[in-house]
């Protein structure tokens, strides 16, 4: 296998007893690709192999350029020499030590010229200058958790493995760390390897997604070409959504409106803060999308979107998946069976997604 700098390669196989685990991943260099899949599916043993904490067989590990596991060329790198930031669903801070001396102790081991991301950055990316004095347990969860990951970034790592990081918090605590997340999506140039089984947090992290099933790769690409697919079932039921790539491109503060333009048109959101010409990611639940053979007018659905039926395939009892192109992105609708019948839909008619509700994910 040739290497490739901007890529990571993940090639192995795992068994335990019953269980085994084989894939063969090819992925992003940069940005958030997020492992999804039910309990067990072999999530969290990925993480620690490409960590070098689990031993696999047939393992060829690339990331960036650098091989840290080839077991063809009997090349295995310890832990120790994966230049690598590992974040647990509980942060394991050191109780003796505050906050200060936690980030310090993480730093020991990496030369001033080798750090990729400094520890002023890591402080200021998770906003925890003013908890450095601080010993772990006069943090609150969420606080634990935005140190561990600041630890982690301060190894100045070429990877961030993240296992659950939101999994132990409670809902309110979730929504508090995750404006940090998009912070490291953003700003971050290296890559993250996201463990989830929330498919809100997929949506709103993941660039790419890997779809893990009883230890083997169902599809592995980017994360709305994969949400929006028919034959998987990420794309059914009722939590089935589309993400959308927008532009912001007006305020109306009179009716308190932001309009957001995208391949297919102009979407008008509740007001945003968002700067105009920023790009935001938005969320459009299959369940909100209606659909029309003509323009309706008569209506107080703000967003109509012309689009192209792609696919249809068969939902829960009585319902209908209908994949929508709308000009480029794609949009899923959840319609009945009757409507479905009724109005003709085959792929390639032409007709208008309404779509009720949308989400803005940043
Ligand atoms: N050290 C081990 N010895 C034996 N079996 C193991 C070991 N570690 C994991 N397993 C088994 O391997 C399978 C995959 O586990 P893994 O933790 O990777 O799944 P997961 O997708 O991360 O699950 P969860 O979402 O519950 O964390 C499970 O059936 C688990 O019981």
């Amino acid at each position: 296998m040739s290497k490739v700098a901007n890529q990571i390669n993940a090639r192995f196989k795992v068994s335990y007893g019953a269980f085994s685990l084989d894939v063969d991943l090819a992925l992003p260099g940069r940005g958030v690709s997020a492992l999804f899949g039910t309990s067990g599916s072999g999530k969290t043993t990925c993480l620690r192999v490409i960590a070098g904490l689990e031993r696999a067989s047939d393992a060829y590990l690339e990331v960036n350029g650098e091989v840290w596991q080839d077991d063809a060329r009997g090349i295995f790198l310890p832990t120790y020499k994966r230049s690598l930031g590992y974040v647990f669903q509980e942060a394991s801070l050191f109780p003796h030590l505050d906050v200060k001396r936690n980030l310090e102790y993480g730093m020991r081991r990496i030369s001033t010229t080798s750090r990729q991301v400094s520890l002023d950055h890591a402080v200021a990316l998770l906003d925890i200058g003013h908890l450095m004095q601080r010993k772990p347990d006069k943090l609150s969860g969420g606080e634990r958790q935005r140190v561990a990951i600041a630890r982690a970034l301060a190894t100045s790592p070429r990877i961030l493995l993240m296992d659950e990081p939101l999994a132990a918090l409670d809902a309110k605590r979730k929504s508090e760390i995750m404006p940090y997340l998009e912070r490291l999506h953003d700003e971050l140039d290296i890559p993250i390897l996201y463990v989830s089984h929330s498919p809100e947090e997929v949506a709103r992290l993941a660039d790419h997604l890997v779809l893990l099933e009883s230890g083997k790769v169902i599809a592995s690409g980017a994360t709305n070409d994969l949400l929006t697919r028919l034959d998987l079932d990420v794309a059914h039921g009722d939590a089935a959504s589309a993400l959308v790539t927008a532009t912001i491109s007006a305020h109306d503060p009179d009716y308190h409106l932001t309009s957001a333009t995208f391949s297919g048109g102009q979407l008008l959101l509740p007001q945003q803060s968002a700067t105009i010409g920023q790009q935001v990611r938005i969320r459009v639940q299959a369940r909100d999308v209606s659909l029309s053979l003509t323009p309706q007018r008569d209506t107080s659905i703000l967003n109509i979107v012309a689009a192209t039926v792609t696919e249809l395939s068969a939902d829960a009892a009585g319902q209908v998946m209908v994949g929508l192109d709308a000009n480029g992105t794609r949009l899923l609708a959840r319609i009945t069976s009757k409507s479905c019948v009724a109005m003709d839909l085959v792929p390639g008619k032409a007709l208008y997604a309404q779509i009720k509700g949308i989400a803005i994910l940043k």
